[in-house]
């Protein structure tokens, strides 16, 4: 085998062609090495194993990488369904012994969510979603399956108090049935602290309404009495009419929620507690908000009824007043809406520090008759308290027997049409209607 005059190759796949002169001299021409091709062959031949070899390690790995993402989720997805039904066996277990003590017929009364349709619900827990904070957690806006709209309450951090207060939450609001408190869809057991899927109450809180000062239609006398005659009377009904009592303990104008026809509803029964017939409640915490509670349950950490009254009477009071309970500008020293009320009381000029609309819609007698109930549920001693029954009944007097302003010669025109001070304005004269002690 002759070697190939190019690539000096003679392994036989060099093809040339050579030609001989006349002369017989060997003269090269066309060459062709035959080298090249071959070469080409080769490359062609190892570039395609390699590219073989590439997809079939990029597919190994590809492969590898699936499975380990498929094992990855498959373990996700059986450790978040065993922590379900973990907590749904722990706080399964909680609302069971709970509602065994209240009551054995609440048992597998309450109505189960899955953690799925409450996420689908509320688009994942949506920032967007949310309707307020609270201590305890947030509450998001959703939407059902089947076209409710609901409030899902989520808490935010976990220790066994949450947990409890939750389910006591529950456990209260399913015995619970008025008009004038927030109503109790449900709940999940499937999440480390419970959901609570509620009604949707769509006018904000009695808070906003009161202390909007941008409100085109700040609340009338008419909505204030009509709201305060609603609470008293859910508090009324919760403190007499349930099968054991229930004490609320936080009762304060954000948890009053509005609904679209200005109902007052009561919400956020998580600090509430049921009491037995003739015990009040002693806690080792006191429990409550600050500018609500009540003094004496703050010294003896014994709650009664009466605690709910005062946390009432201050509610009252912000009604009538349109201030906040606690300021630290308003008041002088006190720095409290009460303090400042039984100041104003006592030195007889109380309709001057009242909301100008108030002033402008209520007679004076009924304003009085309003700052008398006031001042006795916010009476030091508990026992001198009203109880909320007789503040239901008195308010609801004052509500019927309200004629709304634009049929009456209102105190706020007597005040201004008769150029009277209202800071020297004095009620000490007793109103005509009077419902005292
Ligand atoms: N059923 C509901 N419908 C509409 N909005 C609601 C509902 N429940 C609660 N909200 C809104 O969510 C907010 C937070 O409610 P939540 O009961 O958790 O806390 P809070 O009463 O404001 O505070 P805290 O728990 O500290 O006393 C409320 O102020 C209200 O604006």
């Amino acid at each position: 085998m002759e070697e190939c005059a190019r690539c000096e190759s003679n392994k036989g796949y060099c093809d040339y062609t050579r030609t001989y002169d006349v002369d017989g001299l060997a003269k090269e021409w066309n060459f062709t090495c035959g080298y090249d091709r071959h070469f080409n062959a080769t490359r062609f031949a190892v570039m395609t194993i390699s590219i073989y070899v590439a997809v079939s390690i990029f597919s190994f790995l590809g492969l590898v990488a699936i499975i380990c993402i498929s094992y990855k989720r498959i373990k996700k997805t059986i450790t978040k369904r065993r922590r379900k039904s973990v907590f749904k066996r722990i706080n399964g277990g909680l609302l069971l012994k709970q509602q065994k003590e209240v009551d054995p017929s609440l048992v597998d009364k309450t109505i189960l969510f899955t953690s799925h349709e409450l996420a689908k619900a509320t688009d994942n827990f949506n920032e967007n979603r949310i309707l307020g904070r609270g201590g305890q957690g947030t509450v998001y806006k959703g939407m059902l399956t089947d076209g409710r709209i609901v409030a899902v309450k989520k808490s935010k951090l976990v220790d066994e108090s949450q947990l409890e207060q939750f389910i006591n939450e529950v456990v209260i609001l399913s015995q619970v049935n008025h008009r004038n408190v927030v109503k109790l869809l449900g709940c999940c057991l499937e999440t480390e602290v419970p959901l609570l899927v509620s009604e949707f109450i769509p006018n904000g809180t009695l808070s906003d309404r009161i202390h909007d000062e941008n409100d085109e239609f700040p609340l009338s006398l008419s909505m204030r009495l009509q709201i305060a005659t609603e609470v008293a009377q859910a508090l009324a009904y919760l403190h007499s009419a349930t099968s054991i009592p229930i004490y609320h303990r936080d009762i304060k104008t954000t948890n009053i929620l509005l609904d679209d026809k200005y109902r007052a509803k009561i919400s956020d029964f998580g600090t509430s507690r049921f009491v037995s017939m003739d015990q009040t409640h002693l806690t080792t915490l006191v429990k409550g908000t600050f500018g609500y509670l009540d003094p004496e349950y703050f010294q003896s950490s014994q709650f009664t009824e009466k605690s709910d009254v005062y946390s009432f009477g201050v509610v009252m009071v912000e009604l009538l007043t349109g201030e906040r309970p606690i300021s630290l500008t308003r008041f002088g020293e006190n720095r409290s809406l009460v303090a400042h009320f039984m100041l104003a009381m006592e030195e007889g000029h109380v309709l001057s520090i009242f909301n100008a609309m108030v002033i402008k819609e209520g007679t004076r007698n009924e304003l009085m008759v309003l700052a008398n109930l006031a001042m006795r549920c916010l009476n030091q001693i508990g026992k001198n308290r009203p109880t909320m029954k007789e503040v239901a009944t008195t308010l609801e007097i004052i509500r019927t027997s309200h004629i709304p302003s634009t049929f009456q010669t209102n105190i706020g025109q007597v005040m201004h049409g008769d150029k009277i001070s209202m800071l020297t304005y004095n009620e000490s004269t007793s109103p005509s209607l009077t419902f005292t002690d």
